[in-house]
C-alpha cells in the first residue's frame, strides 16, 4: 500500500518525510491559471515556482527512497514534459480536466530509451457521480496508470478535507482495470465505512494532504504518522491479514463488515452492533 503526501513546500518538509514510512511526495506546480483549467479553494496553497520545483524535486530525488510527484492541472503536454525532462521526475499526477490525447500525447513523448513516465489522472466524486465516468476507458487506453480517487465539494475546487462517500468511491473503482488511490479528507479515523474500498483488488493506497497539517500550516509529524499507522498497521492488517475461519477451516481475509445479517444467539445484549448486524433474539 502506497502513502502519498502532498503539498510540501520546503527542504525540512523534504526531510521530514525522508525520515516517515511514506512513498510520495506531492509537489504542486502549474496550478490554475491561464494553463490549468481547475481553480482551488486556497489559490497557490502550495504552489511552487520554477525553480522551487526544480530545487525540491531534486531534493527528493536525492533521498534515493522517496519519490517526487508533480501535481498540475496544466493541460499543455509541450510544458508538462519539458518540467519533467528537466527535473527528471518521472510520476505526474494530473489534477485537472487533462484529456485522455494529453496523456496519450505525454507518454509517447518519452523516448522508449527514456524513463518511462508514469502518469496519475485525478477522477473526481461530486453529489455521487463520478464527472470523468465516461472518459474512463479512453484514459485506460491512452496510457493512465492510476487513478486518483478524490472528493470535488463543488466549483473545481479540490483539497477540502472532505471524504468521498464510499459507495461513489466503489462504482467509480468497479469502472477501472487500472490501480487506485483514495484521495479527499483521507485522514487516521477508523471509519468501517472505508472498508470495502481498502478490501477493493485495485486499492493501491492514498494520497493525503490536509490532515498531515495543523491548521493551514507545515506538515506535522505526529500527524503524518497517525495516518500512516491507522492505513500501514491498523487498516491494512485488520482487512488483508487471511485467517483461519473456525467453520471453513479455510484462510479468508478478515471481514468486518459483515455482508449479510448475522443473528445473535438467544439471549445476548448488546449495546452496539456493527454495520450489517441483525439486532435479533435480544
Ligand atoms: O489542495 C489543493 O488546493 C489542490 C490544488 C490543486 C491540486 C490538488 C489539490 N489538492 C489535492 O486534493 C487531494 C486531497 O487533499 P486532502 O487530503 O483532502 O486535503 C490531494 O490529492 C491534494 O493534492
Amino acid at each position: 500500500m502506497r502513502i502519498k503526501i502532498c503539498g510540501a513546500v520546503r527542504t525540512a518538509d523534504v526531510e521530514l518525510l525522508a525520515g516517515m514510512d511514506v512513498d510520495l511526495v506531492g509537489l504542486r506546480h502549474g496550478i490554475g491559471g491561464a494553463r490549468g483549467g481547475l481553480r482551488t479553494v486556497h489559490p497557490g496553497r502550495s504552489e511552487l515556482a520554477a525553480d522551487a520545483f526544480l530545487r525540491l524535486s531534486a531534493h527528493v530525488r536525492a533521498t534515493r527512497r522517496l519519490r517526487p510527484v508533480l501535481v498540475t492541472t496544466v493541460h499543455d503536454v509541450a510544458w508538462l514534459h519539458d518540467v519533467l525532462a528537466r527535473s527528471r521526475v518521472r510520476w505526474v499526477q494530473l489534477h485537472g480536466h487533462q484529456s485522455p490525447g494529453a496523456v496519450r500525447a505525454l507518454k509517447s513523448a518519452f523516448r522508449p530509451w527514456e524513463e518511462p513516465v508514469t502518469v496519475v489522472k485525478v477522477l473526481r466524486v461530486r453529489n455521487g457521480d463520478c464527472l470523468e465516468r465516461a472518459l474512463v476507458a479512453d484514459y485506460e487506453r491512452a496510457g493512465v496508470d492510476l487513478f486518483l480517487i478524490d472528493a470535488e465539494p463543488g466549483g473545481g475546487q479540490s483539497g477540502q478535507g472532505q471524504q468521498s462517500p464510499t459507495e461513489p468511491v466503489l462504482r467509480v473503482a468497479d469502472r477501472l482495470t487500472r490501480p487506485f488511490l483514495l484521495a479527499g479528507g483521507t485522514s487516521a479515523r477508523r471509519d468501517t465505512e472505508l472498508a470495502p474500498v481498502v478490501r477493493h483488488p485495485l486499492f493501491h493506497g492514498i494520497d493525503v494532504d490536509g490532515e498531515t497539517r495543523v491548521g493551514n500550516g507545515g506538515l506535522h509529524p505526529e500527524r503524518i504518522e497517525a495516518v500512516r499507522h491507522a492505513w500501514r498497521t491498523h487498516w491494512v492488517k485488520e482487512w488483508m491479514t487471511p485467517r483461519r475461519s473456525a467453520a471453513t477451516g479455510r484462510f479468508e481475509v478478515a471481514d468486518p463488515v459483515p455482508a449479510a445479517p448475522v443473528p445473535l444467539p438467544y439471549g445476548v445484549r448488546v449495546p452496539f452492533l456493527p454495520r450489517g448486524c441483525a439486532r435479533q433474539a435480544v
